[in-house]
């Protein structure tokens, strides 16, 4: 049995997104994102226990969507949360002890590249944790109540993708507290302990489809395989 898992979630109901079908079950490309995504951590490694976590009341839309896709790599299904924090949190009660090594991934990320995911699991092995971010490429400034912003140095500042991969013992112990809106993310749940988290490359591509825009962004990425770069 694999020692490494991977929690896909897709727990969320896509507000930003609108349109009568959820975003994680759109197609780009003639496959469904959430397809897609299984996909990649797949290809990294057949072995992986790959958890989907999903709205209760979609399971039966899903599996007969992966029939009719003759959708077939083997994945545990997961009821989802009223928050993304509470969707982890459940994944993380599901996975099984043997389990040392988890990646956390938001299932509306398909363009995540398998160099990536690889290097994720590599780095949180040795370190505790690996976030995947990218730097800035345009300026940025700081907002205050009363109106005015400031300057600050982009080169202090990333952006922060998934997967974020940690060693399990650790972040499942993070995942007991109570949560707190800072929480916008693993990481934040993670050093919230006081451990310090460990940053690695993410891929540009690598978008979180969140608005329609988005979805027009992911059919060029998708047609032009440039998260397979
Ligand atoms: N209760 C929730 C909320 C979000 N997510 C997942 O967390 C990821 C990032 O969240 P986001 O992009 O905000 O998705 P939604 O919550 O679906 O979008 P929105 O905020 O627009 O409703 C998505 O894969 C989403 O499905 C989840 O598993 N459970
Ligand atoms: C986890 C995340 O994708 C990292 O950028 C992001 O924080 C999710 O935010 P959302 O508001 O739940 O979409």
């Amino acid at each position: 049995m694999t020692n490494k898992a991977a929690i896909l979630v897709a727990g969320g109901r896509g507000q930003r997104m609108g349109g009568p079908i959820a975003k994680q079950y759109l197609p780009v490309a003639g496959q469904p994102v959430l397809m897609r995504t299984l996909s990649v951590f797949y290809r990294v490694d057949p072995s992986l226990d790959l958890i989907l976590v999903l709205p209760e009341s979609d399971f039966v839309y899903w599996e007969e969507l992966c029939s009719e896709y003759k959708f077939t790599i083997a994945h545990r299904l997961v009821a989802g949360g009223n928050s993304r924090f509470q969707s982890v949190r459940n994944g993380l009660n599901s996975l099984n002890s043997k389990t040392k090594l988890v990646a956390i991934h938001d299932g509306v990320r398909p363009f995540v590249t398998e160099e990536v995911i690889k290097e994720s699991f590599e780095v949180a092995e040795r370190q505790g944790s690996a976030i995947a971010v990218i730097a800035l490429k345009d300026s940025i400034r700081k907002l205050r109540d009363d109106g005015k912003s400031f300057y600050e140095e982009r080169q202090y500042f990333r952006l922060v993708q998934t997967p974020q991969t940690f060693q399990v013992e650790k972040i499942k112990k993070a995942f007991t507290v109570t949560e707190l809106q800072q929480f916008t993310d693993d990481a934040t749940v993670y050093e919230n302990q006081g451990w310090q988290v460990t940053l690695i490359s993410g891929n540009a591509e690598n978008i979180k489809i969140t608005t329609p825009e988005d979805m027009d962004y992911a059919e060029f990425i998708a047609s032009r395989g440039l998260s397979d770069r």
